[in-house]
């Protein structure tokens, strides 16, 4: 009786091998941790559609970046979810050098200046119709105006002291001209994450409820400039461009969905790449473990390794704290 000579399950079977045989790590500094900025003080605002996260006024905030620090989670995404009465049809508010981001920037950098903080460049939050950017008389989102605006919001974050700044509108040519706006303004030292490869995906509607754009946008949707979901080729299109435009991080998103998307990108290009995992996906994995159907803890793990084994550099995502508190054991 013959037995198999190779058994894969030799180096499974003790828990020193497994671990010396183990090819990626998720460690806290591979997280970037997702936070949604409101006006007040002392103000926790939960999100319906996404349980455990809250809105945070700049004092909570803060608290939040003190756990950041102390976790070893090495940046913080900003999104700010502004008053109905800040938003308007061309969106002005997102480069008012007093808005609600830019003082969460300069009062987080005050307290805690070595904390990345990367801060979103689009116009959704203050347009009255929910869109990324600047529309038409047909409601068709305009590149080049929006292009324009884009760059007036990166030179105001890089002023309120953003060390990243991160384009999540898919305008075309966008990290150029804000590469060249930054250079000429002299901040150098700033760093663009394109949202490089951004689906038009159906797996944003809670960060929509959380930003306070869903309403405006209605029936409306993206699909003039996010990518269509069937795609993969003109990932890697969309990502070169970014690189040749000067993009020091390129990322895409979803993260789950697209982890083939994301092993091409790094394979491609083996530029430092990132994922996004959404608020979809945060929604998703809460209704099934708070059910008592899935292992929070445990599925969520498993979904951050997957990211690190399809290539990825760093994960943001609304579990970062979570997370980075599981692996250190607490
Ligand atoms: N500029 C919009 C933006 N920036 C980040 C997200 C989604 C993030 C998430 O779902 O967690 C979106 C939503 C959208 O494109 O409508
Ligand atoms: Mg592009």
């Amino acid at each position: 009786m013959s037995f198999p000579a190779i058994r894969p399950r030799r180096m499974r079977r003790d828990a020193f091998s497994r671990a010396l045989m183990r090819e990626h790590t998720l460690l806290p500094s591979d997280l970037i941790m997702v936070a949604f900025v409101i006006e007040g003080e002392g103000r926790r605002e939960p999100v319906p559609s996404m349980p455990g996260v809250d809105r945070l006024s700049i004092d909570e905030l803060l608290k939040l970046a003190g756990e950041c620090v102390r976790l070893g989670i090495p940046a913080l995404a900003l999104f700010p979810s502004p008053g109905q009465e800040v938003k308007s049809e061309d969106a002005r508010e997102a480069w008012n050098p007093d808005n609600l981001m830019h003082r969460a920037s300069r009062a987080l950098k005050a307290k805690y200046p070595d904390l990345g903080l990367v801060g979103d460049v689009a116009l959704d939050p203050y347009t009255t119709h929910g869109q990324d950017g600047l529309i038409d008389a047909h409601g068709y989102v305009m590149n080049e105006p929006t292009v324009e605006a884009l760059v007036k919001m990166s030179l105001a974050q890089a002023d309120a002291g953003m060390d990243v700044v991160a384009p999540s509108d898919m305008m075309d040519g966008r990290i150029g001209a804000i590469r060249d706006a930054l250079e000429a303004a002299g901040h150098i030292h700033t760093r663009i994450l394109a949202y490089s490869a951004k689906y038009a995906s159906s797996f944003y509607g809670p960060f929509r409820d959380a930003v306070g754009s869903s309403a405006n946008l209605g029936k409306g949707n993206k699909h003039t400039y996010q990518m269509d979901v069937a795609n993969s080729d003109e990932a890697l299109r969309e990502v070169e461009l970014d690189i040749q435009e000067g993009a020091d991080m390129v990322m895409v998103k979803p993260g789950l969905p697209y982890l083939d998307v994301l092993r091409r990108v790094k394979d491609a290009f083996g530029m430092p790449t990132f994922v996004y995992q959404v608020s979809g996906e945060y929604a998703m994995l809460k209704a099934a473990t708070q059910n008592g159907w899935l292992d929070e803890k445990a599925v969520v793990l498993e979904t951050l390794t997957a990211f690190k084994r399809a290539g990825a550099d760093a994960i943001l995502t609304y579990f970062a704290v979570d997370a980075a508190r599981w692996l250190r054991g607490e």
